[in-house]
């Protein structure tokens, strides 16, 4: 049985001081992760503050990004390596805004995924589609390279673990989120390719999230579809009480 993932992703949007009040708001309102498991992204400069303010334990604090080498001279960066002594379990690899804003190719991608199993952590591996894509008919040629691309030389096991975020940049804080049913032909394209790599069993133990303008409305519907195990939102994870109507969208 796949667990239900309700996945928020800050971006740089919140300050030391917002981020301890959000967590004293929703730490010790989230469901038992054996039942629905919760998770925030955020910037590695807020992950200490996190961590001391999650009271309950119930939410795993992400890093948005990574570097791919575990230490060395490499300013600025953020190492996997010190995010493991951390705990951290998620880190986002592949954000169309990192492919976008900071040219990270398939390569660079592939690179992160592995540093992040190698040092004990899961990637949240996103993949995009532009509007352009979708109406050139080209979304399963571009979801099939991405998801190909960052797999490269990851093992069977390895794959059973990956949580893959299926993210049209088009959705992407746009307000307009995909239909369910679009959501979810992405979300099925993604484990066939994965099935098609890796075999059924490892692709259907493998979680595959929706993201792009998830809101309190439209969860539920996106959450029924057969092939979308969770979600990555990111505008509506930021204030709590909102991120709680996600978490608890079966209620
Ligand atoms: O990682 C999250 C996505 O970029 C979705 O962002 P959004 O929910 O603000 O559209």
């Amino acid at each position: 049985m796949r667990i239900p993932l309700i996945a928020g992703n800050w971006k740089m949007n919140k300050s030391v001081d917002d981020a301890r009040s959000f967590m004293q708001i929703v730490s010790d309102q989230l469901p038992e992760p054996d039942q629905v498991e919760t998770a925030i992204a955020a910037p590695a400069i807020l992950l200490e503050t996190m961590i001391e303010a999650n009271g309950a334990d119930r939410l795993r604090i992400g890093a948005e990004n990574c570097y791919y080498e575990d230490a060395g001279a490499f300013t600025g960066e953020t190492s996997p390596q010190a995010l493991d002594q951390m705990g951290i379990p998620y880190v986002i690899v592949g954000h169309s805004e990192r492919r976008s804003y900071f040219n990270e190719t398939d390569d660079i991608i592939n690179r992160k995924v592995h540093a992040v199993y190698r040092n004990h952590m899961t990637p949240i591996l996103c993949c995009d589609e532009t509007m352009g894509r979708l109406e050139a008919g080209e979304k399963i040629h571009w979801v099939v390279s991405q998801v190909t691309g960052a797999l490269k030389d990851i093992t069977d096991a390895q794959a059973r673990q990956l949580v893959i975020a299926y993210e049209p940049s088009w959705a992407i804080g746009s307000g307009k989120s995909a239909s369910a049913d679009q959501a979810e032909e992405g979300c099925y394209l993604i484990r066939q390719t994965v099935a098609d790599l890796y075999g059924d069993d490892v692709a259907n133990q493998m979680r595959v999230l929706y993201g792009g303008s998830v809101n309190p409305e439209n969860i539920s519907q996106i959450m029924a579809k057969q092939n979308i195990d969770g979600v990555l939102a990111g505008g509506a994870s930021l204030d709590p009480e909102t991120f709680l109507q996600l978490v608890h969208y079966q209620k």
